[in-house]
Order: structure tokens, then sequence, then C-alpha cells
């Protein structure tokens, strides 16, 4: 892993071109490290990462900050998990600050290793270091196995399990992580595995880059939008959800968040079947900016499972385009 430089001022994105022409600049990619996360395991997807230029981030702040700073292409940080919601960090970071773009999704299934330093038995842990997320799933498992045992906050899985090889880690540590970390580094001790409380949890992480070209429109996509929620107004929360209804428009996500700005400021974070290209969904996105002008587009983008929504005739690409055609002869050649 090195350094990266900055990217060149109008270098095309990784989603314009996930495979660089022969003798282009790599394409550099930073993700939530170290390596072993489950991030990264995102990462390794995408087509072309492998031969990219891959810089591990402490955290999705510093991998989001990079690609605002141009020292990297795109970012992979996790979004959500099937068991635990949604990553805030992730949520947050890319709904305020300079604009970042959301290209393209990726979901890993998750399972989860204890590990600890040679010699340690299951019972005798008392301090489990991992991701939030991570110990969102195995709480109950740890319960009933290392009932001692308390959380110690990491900034992720593979970050918490390399601490157990520092001189500061005590008798009794132990870590949950990726299988791939205890695989790449003998020095630990798988103690216990699949440990997770639910089969079949899996999470969804995102490649975010600047703001550039939107990635075609696939018909299978997917569209993100953080909605500052109008205040004062009775009925506000009911406005911005009519723009998507009125349009037959799916909400596959819907998230309240603080601002940050003061006690009882929200923004919605929102992901909806279907592209900004699609009618039904670029006269929603109109819509929304109306009722929350400071709403912010956070991409639009191919869903990993290929699932075309159903549009209903009267909200086709086809509806929209006969219905602007009429209003259109209403109005006459002459209107202003
Ligand atoms: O810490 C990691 O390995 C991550 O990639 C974040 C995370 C943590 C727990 C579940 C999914 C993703």
């Amino acid at each position: 892993m090195t350094a990266a430089s900055p990217a060149p001022a109008g270098t095309p994105g990784p989603a314009a071109s996930p495979a660089p022409a022969p003798g282009a600049r790599r394409p550099v990619y930073t993700f939530l490290g170290p390596e072993g996360t489950f991030t990264e395991a995102a990462l390794l997807k995408v087509p072309g990462a492998r031969e990219a230029e891959r810089v591990p981030a402490p955290n999705v702040n510093a991998a989001l900050d990079a690609v605002r700073a141009g020292t990297a292409d795109a970012a992979m940080v996790p979004i959500e998990n099937s068991v635990e919601g949604g990553v805030t960090a992730t949520l947050d970071a890319i709904s305020t600050g300079p604009e970042l773009r959301i290209v393209r999704e990726e979901v890993v299934p998750i399972t989860f290793v204890l590990v600890s330093r040679p010699g340690t038995r299951v019972a005798e842990v008392r301090r489990i270091a991992t991701h939030g997320h991570a110990w969102a799933q195995c709480r109950g498992w740890a319960a009933a196995n290392a009932p001692d045992a308390v959380h110690l906050a990491a900034s992720s899985t593979a970050a918490g399990a390399l601490a157990l090889l520092e001189d500061t880690a005590q008798p009794g540590d132990a870590a949950i992580c990726a299988p791939i970390v205890a695989e790449e580094h003998p020095e630990l001790e798988v103690l216990a595995t699949d440990i997770g409380d639910n089969p079949g949890a899996v999470t969804r992480f995102i490649l975010v880059s600047r703001p550039g070209a939107l990635p075609p429109r696939t018909g299978a996509d997917k569209t993100t939008v953080a909605v500052p929620l109008p205040e004062d107004r009775p009925g506000a929360l009911m406005e911005i959800l009519e723009q998507f209804a009125a349009r037959g428009v799916n909400l596959s996500r819907i998230e309240s968040r603080p601002t940050g700005q003061y006690l009882g400021h929200y923004f919605f974070s929102i992901d909806v079947d279907g592209h900004a290209a699609d009618a039904r969904v670029a006269d929603a996105l109109a819509g929304l900016h109306r009722v929350s002008p400071e709403t912010r587009f956070l991409g639009s983008y191919p869903r990993t499972d290929g699932t075309v929504p159903e549009v209903a005739a009267h909200v086709s690409d086809g509806a929209f385009a006969a219905a602007r055609t009429w209003v259109e002869r209403i109005l006459g050649p002459d209107a202003g």
C-alpha cells in the first residue's frame, strides 16, 4: 500500500471506466481498512479493483475525505446491515460536506470468527474488540459463550483483531473479525467460527466518488437522496413521501438522522427503485426540490440484485412524455 497522489482533474471516475485503458493511470480506491475488513472484501468484487491501487483508510470519514481531496478516485464504505441497520457514520458523512456520489453498491454475506493470541480459552475472554455492527450481530453468542466479556469498540473488525498483536493487548483480550484475518495472520488463534446470531446476515457497501457523469441507466437501478425535513410545517414528511407515491416510485430504505445543527432538526436518508433518468424518478426529484430545496442527490447506480421494478403504465417514461406534449399543446407555441 502506498500513499496516493492527487488524481488529476478530469480523470474519468472508476464508475465511468472500471478497467483503465492500456497505459492509463491505475485508479486509486480507498476503503475502510485495514486489510481484512468486510469493506475490503466488497471492494475486491468491483471489476478492476484487484489491479487498482488500494489504500486502506482508518475510518469512513478519512476514506470519503480522500475522495473529496482527490487523493483517491473512489471509496468503498459500509452503508447498511441486514441485522443492525444503517451505518450512521456513512449516512451522515455522505449527506453533509462537499458533495459526493454513490456510483455502485455491493452486498457481502458476513460470517464472523472469534480470535485471540494463542492459549486463550473462550470462557477466559474478558474484552472483545470489534466494529459496533459486528458486535450487534454476535452479542447473543457472546452472552452465551463468554458471559464475562465486554465489547471494546474498534474502528473496524480487522483493526480490532490486529490490535491483539500489539504490546498493549492484555490477557483475556479477543476480537471478532472476518475469517480472512485469521488466515492472513497465523499468530492469531481462531477460538470459535460462525458466531453470528443471524445466519444469512449481509452488509451493503457503496462505492463513492466525486460528482461526475451518472452511471448509465440499466433498468435495475437505485437512487439515493438526503432530504432535510422542512421545519415547522405540519405534514412535511407526508409531502416528501407524496413525491414518490404520486409517481409510483418504490422506497427501499428510509432512515431519519439528526442534521447535527440543533435538537429536533432531521434529514431523511432515502433509497428508491429507479434511476434519475427514469421520468418518474426525475419528476419525484423535482418535487423533492420544491418541498425541501436543500435536498441532496447522492447518486443513481445499478442494483446488485438486478431486480427490475414493475412500473405502472401511468408512470412510465412514455406516459410522462405524452403528458408533457399535451401541456405544451395547450400552451401553444407562444407560451413564455
Ligand atoms: O469492520 C469491518 O470489517 C467492516 O467492513 C465494517 C463492518 C463491520 C461489521 C459488519 C459489516 C461491516
